[in-house]
């Protein structure tokens, strides 16, 4: 190849991947996979070893993320924030291990630790309180993010030690919620998160800080800029000293002296990955001896004394059948993929949605073909690519639907938005979604009148929306399948019941849009009855500590509506109850709590509470109190002068919390 043509091939290769990279981090919407992306760069690495004449300083391979988003203040890292190097088998990481050890012939051992699907993130401390936070941004330059991260719980505004210290680690977001986010944003025609990372960066780097506060994202800290004045040599020891510190660590580090040791700890967390509630994508493995990692130094991009071992993608293939379209409750449709079931880490897969029709567009499969599966952040099945070696001949490109398939009404693209919709307002699968919310557990939790019910009644025409429901009669649903009179009697006293919910189910029950069951009691518990929510301004609703400007809007806009207010009116009339009642605890609150299904052991005095308040306080929300702390004990609360309950809970890691954190989260469930 000539100069110039490698000279092209490079630069090209370089644009490739810095266009890509922008997406991923400065937009938090990557346009294609991570193995894409990251064949490529292992390309573009080769090209720079085999020609290091050719590199130039905007290569990706010279500068670690991407650059700062407008409206955020920038942080200067006065110690770099680095990337990690990868390594992607055991064979390269023996390599590496071998390679290190033979020009550092102290290196006596190394601490193993997961590699957390997050972003990186400086906390920094003067006198053992937060003052800054920030993000990793291109590694020297990052955003202000103090007030976002001063909503994360995991993360203390004040040490257990009045210390300076800068901190790193890891911001995340837990795989139930990364998938319950990406269900609520597909519901609500917004394009969803293709992976944890991405969806924690874009919650993060929000600039109303009561977005991230609903975002429920967490941290793993695992690294200390500046260390003098901790009481540790190694890797280890940082992170027990961390916990001690009040951060949250990741417990399942562990020290080791040699590779065999080292594939022991990937194999075990290979087989544990399906278990945990975070996604991670990998194992980082770092020489333990601080001073000696001072030593062995850093590239301009990662350190040399850790490197990352990734996970294969994992991957399987199996046939699209067919590809089924669902019309939810707001009159979004969604595109589901549905295959022959295979095995996908853990679990039995057989449909996977496609969240809408630009994603489907891009993937542009077809029905017949063959696909690969993967797992999106360890949890949500996703289509990966068709493989076009096995596309059968004359296989017919897939139409997507111009018409509703409840209700046949042309479907339409709202302004901005990815998704297509059914604006027909008597759309059938639209009122039966909407019933089936309305009776859902968190909402007015009618017992018995599941979705094949409201079917039914829909059917026959004695249900045309949700006020409906307090009109049926016996005879009505005697007609109904398998329904004897107990059945009917049944399901008539559940509806007569809800009559008397509190005002949160009713509201959440409404499918207001953004107004989830969280929301909805909070600012239940504010304005104490509908009549007075009905009437008030957004920034009424959006004075409220948590509650954000998206959620008052979008109630301010639904009471405006003269059709919700003529359905409230006929609530009123049927002797719905539209007020707040005080403290009430039912099975749904206490499911919902943070406490549920805890053990949880008290030590130490409490002066805010007695003991045996706050005991009955816990056990009322699911809780389990124990008396002695074991590795079973989920949290540990220590009052003042705590004792040796507090030594053993910190040796086993376990999380620990003082009163005012404590009490804290009392008021937050
Ligand atoms: N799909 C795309 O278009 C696209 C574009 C750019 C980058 N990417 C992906 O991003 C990755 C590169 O990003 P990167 O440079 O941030 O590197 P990286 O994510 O591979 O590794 C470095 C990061 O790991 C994190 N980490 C998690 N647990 C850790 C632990 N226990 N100890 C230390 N660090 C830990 C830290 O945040 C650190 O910055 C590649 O996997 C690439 O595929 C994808
Ligand atoms: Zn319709």
């Amino acid at each position: 190849m000539s100069d110039s043509d490698l000279k092209k091939e490079y630069s090209e290769l370089k644009d490739q991947l810095n266009l890509w990279s922008r997406q991923y981090y400065y937009n938090d919407q990557p346009s294609v996979e991570d193995s894409v992306y990251d064949d490529n760069y292992r390309q573009l690495q080769i090209l720079e070893t085999q020609n290091p004449n050719l590199i130039t300083s905007d290569s990706p391979t010279q500068h670690v993320g991407s650059q700062t988003l407008p409206g955020f203040d920038k942080v200067h890292h006065e110690i770099p924030m680095l990337s990690l190097g990868d390594v992607f088998s055991k064979q390269e990481l023996a390599e590496f291990v071998n390679n290190l050890n033979k020009n550092y012939s102290q290196i006596t051992e190394y601490n193993c630790e997961l590699k957390i699907d997050g972003l990186a993130i400086s906390l920094r401390y003067q006198n053992g309180k937060l003052v800054q936070g920030s993000t990793r941004g291109n590694g020297t330059i990052g955003e202000d993010i103090t007030n976002n991260l001063k909503t994360i719980k995991s993360i203390p505004h004040k040490l257990t030690r009045p210390i300076n210290i800068e901190v790193r680690g890891e911001c995340y977001m837990p795989k139930e919620s990364f998938a319950k986010l990406n269900e609520q944003r597909e519901r609500d025609g917004e394009n969803v998160f293709a992976n944890p990372r991405n969806a924690a960066a874009g919650s993060l780097r929000q600039l109303d800080s009561k977005v991230t506060a609903s975002r429920n994202l967490s941290t793993f800290m695992y690294n200390v800029a500046n260390y003098d004045d901790l009481n540790t040599n190694t890797q280890s020891g940082l992170l027990s000293e961390l916990k001690y510190l009040g951060f949250n660590i990741n417990p399942t580090y562990e020290v080791v002296k040699n590779m065999y040791d080292i594939n022991n700890y990937i194999d075990k967390y290979t087989g544990q990955r399906d278990n945990l509630s975070y996604g991670i994508d990998g194992i980082v493995i770092k020489e333990n001896n601080l001073e000696l990692q001072k030593e062995i130094g850093a590239t301009v991009k990662v350190p040399k004394w850790a490197i990352a071992f990734k996970f294969p993608p994992e991957e399987v293939e199996t046939k699209l059948k067919n590809i089924e379209w669902t019309v939810g409750r707001t009159g979004v449709v969604t595109p589901t993929a549905i295959m022959d079931p295979v095995q996908l880490a853990g679990t039995i897969v057989s449909k996977a949605s496609l969240h809408n029709s630009d994603y489907l567009e891009e993937k542009a499969v077809r029905v017949g073909d063959t696909v690969k599966l993967h797992k999106a952040g360890d949890i949500i099945p996703e289509i990966s690519e068709y493989i076009p070696s096995k596309r059968p001949k004359n296989l017919e490109p897939y139409i997507i639907p111009s018409k509703c398939p409840s209700c046949g009404d042309e479907l339409v693209h709202l302004d901005g938005e990815v998704a297509l919709r059914c604006i027909n307002p008597k759309c059938p699968a639209q009122l039966t979604e909407q019933i089936n919310h309305f009776a859902s557990r968190n909402a007015m939790n009618i017992d018995g009148l599941g979705p094949k019910i409201v079917q039914q009644l829909f059917d026959k025409g004695f249900l045309d929306d949700t006020a409906s429901l307090y009109k049926l009669n016996r005879d009505e649903l005697e007609t109904l399948d398998k329904f004897g009179s107990k059945s009917a009697n049944n399901l008539l006293t559940a509806i007569d019941n809800s009559r008397s919910n509190s005002m949160e189910r009713l509201l959440f029950g409404l499918g207001i849009r953004h107004v989830g069951a969280k929301a909805a009691k909070i600012i239940s518990k504010h304005f104490k009855s509908i009549k007075s929510l009905a009437s008030a301004k957004i920034d009424d609703i959006s004075s409220i500590n948590t509650i954000g400007n998206t959620i008052s809007k979008s109630i301010v806009t639904y009471f405006k509506n003269p059709e919700a207010n003529k359905l409230i009116q006929e609530f009123e009339e049927l002797g719905i109850n539209m007020e707040y009642k005080e403290s009430q605890l039912n099975s749904s609150n206490i499911e919902s709590s943070f406490f549920n299904k805890k053990t949880i052991v008290l030590t130490g005095k409490l002066s805010q509470m007695s003991r045996p308040k706050a005991v009955s306080w816990l056990e009322n929300h699911g809780a389990k109190v124990t008396s002695s702390v074991s590795k079973n004990t989920d949290l540990l609360i220590a009052g003042k002068d705590a004792g040796s309950k507090m030594d053993k809970a910190q040796k086993l890691n376990l999380l620990i919390w003082d009163e005012n954190k404590f009490i804290d989260e009392m008021n937050n469930n």
